[in-house]
């Protein structure tokens, strides 16, 4: 099959090279000439000794990826919508593989991509997948989503689908993103209380208390229950709250170490979705009225500067309650 992969980051990538090394072809589009560059000398430019498989190009004109009917989007999500907008999308298939909700208008990203165009097919493509390792080859199980085209995901099934890359298939759009995408303020916490060296019962408490909030914002915002309790549920959170890997987790420790919002970004200098998705779902979460007090604590810490000490107090002298309230 013929994929253009828009955004040349990590993951985008990893995703071109999969593609290739599965028999497909990939063009990958990004703004950055000199990753551009490397790709199409066969050169990785970001995981060293990994080769660039025949089928992959690269280009900076992102008009040239209107040839192809199948668009991956791997871009940060706050530039999806003005990215996506330059584009032809009538008719094509987008698989999202981007993982945040969009400032201001809450909006996942196949409601953005819907929103500037209605006739094409959105599906999204997410799990537990960290870019280097699948740039690497190494065994990985994730999601590929739809929400109409049925058929249309059967067909990138096949040629998505590998040994090592296994991909199961799910009607649930809605919470395949919304796992994605609140993994990573989950994740900054689990990375906070890491950083305050709070062990491992703290950690484990709150990947569990946190798929439980997903859970519950997901319920109420149209997604499947068991679809928390999936790859990109369960399996992504886990990857992510665990992990040195992670962006998201490594930003929340910086800061349980002392670092600002500001310092502990640039130290990253990757995207770390999950600071604009706080910031999006805090809103979102207090206009639907939907009790998420991990997600507010991040935003109280990462967004308002209240200071690390109170917001971890307070909410440690909640009551707890029942252990399920969905
Ligand atoms: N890395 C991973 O393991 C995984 C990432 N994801 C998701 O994929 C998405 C992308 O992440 P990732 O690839 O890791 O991020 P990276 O930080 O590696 O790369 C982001 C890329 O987007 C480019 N970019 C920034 N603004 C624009 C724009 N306006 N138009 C085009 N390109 C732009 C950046 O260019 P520049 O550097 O020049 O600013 C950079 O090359 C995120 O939503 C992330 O959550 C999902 C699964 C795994
Ligand atoms: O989503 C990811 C792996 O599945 C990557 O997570 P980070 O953005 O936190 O690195």
């Amino acid at each position: 099959m013929r994929f253009a992969v828009i955004g040349g980051g990590r993951w985008g990538t990893a995703l071109g090279v999969h593609l290739g090394r599965n028999g497909n072809e990939a063009l990958i589009y990004d703004i950055n000439e000199e990753t551009v560059g490397k790709i199409n000398q066969g050169i990785h430019p970001y995981t060293e000794g990994v080769r660039i498989p025949e089928g992959v190009r690269a280009t900076t004109s992102i008009h040239n990826v209107e040839d192809y009917e199948n668009l991956v989007c791997a871009l940060p999500t706050q530039t999806v919508r003005s990215v996506f907008s330059q584009i032809n999308l009538k008719g094509k298939r987008v698989i999202n593989a981007s993982k945040g909700l969009e400032l201001k208008t809450f909006k996942r990203v196949s409601q953005i991509i819907k929103e500037i165009e209605q006739e094409c097919n959105v599906f999204a493509l997410s799990g537990p997948s960290f870019a280097e390792e699948v740039s690497k080859g190494l065994p990985t199980a994730v999601v590929l989503a739809y929400e109409q085209d049925e058929e249309g995901a059967h067909q990138l099934q096949r040629a998505i689908n590998s040994e090592n890359f296994r991909v199961y298939l799910n009607p649930d759009i809605v919470g395949v993103e919304l796992g994605g995408a609140l993994k990573n303020v989950i994740a900054i916490a689990c990375g906070i209380s890491d950083g305050l060296g709070f062990g491992y019962n703290a950690r484990a408490a709150l990947i569990t208390r946190g798929l439980v909030e997903m859970t519950r914002i997901g319920v109420r915002l149209g997604a499947k229950k068991e679809t928390f309790f999936g790859l990109s549920g369960a399996g992504d959170l886990i990857l992510t709250s665990t992990s040195d890997l992670s962006r998201n987790r490594t930003f929340g420790f910086l800061l349980g170490k002392g670092l600002s919002p500001e310092k502990a970004l640039k130290e990253i200098g990757q995207v770390v979705e999950g600071v604009k998705t706080a910031e999006a779902l805090k809103e979102l979460t207090d206009r639907e009225g939907i009790y998420a007090p991990i997600t507010e604590a991040v935003y109280r810490v990462i967004i308002r500067r209240e200071e690390l000490k109170g917001v971890l107090r307070e909410m440690l002298l909640r009551s707890p309650g029942e252990e399920f309230s969905l």
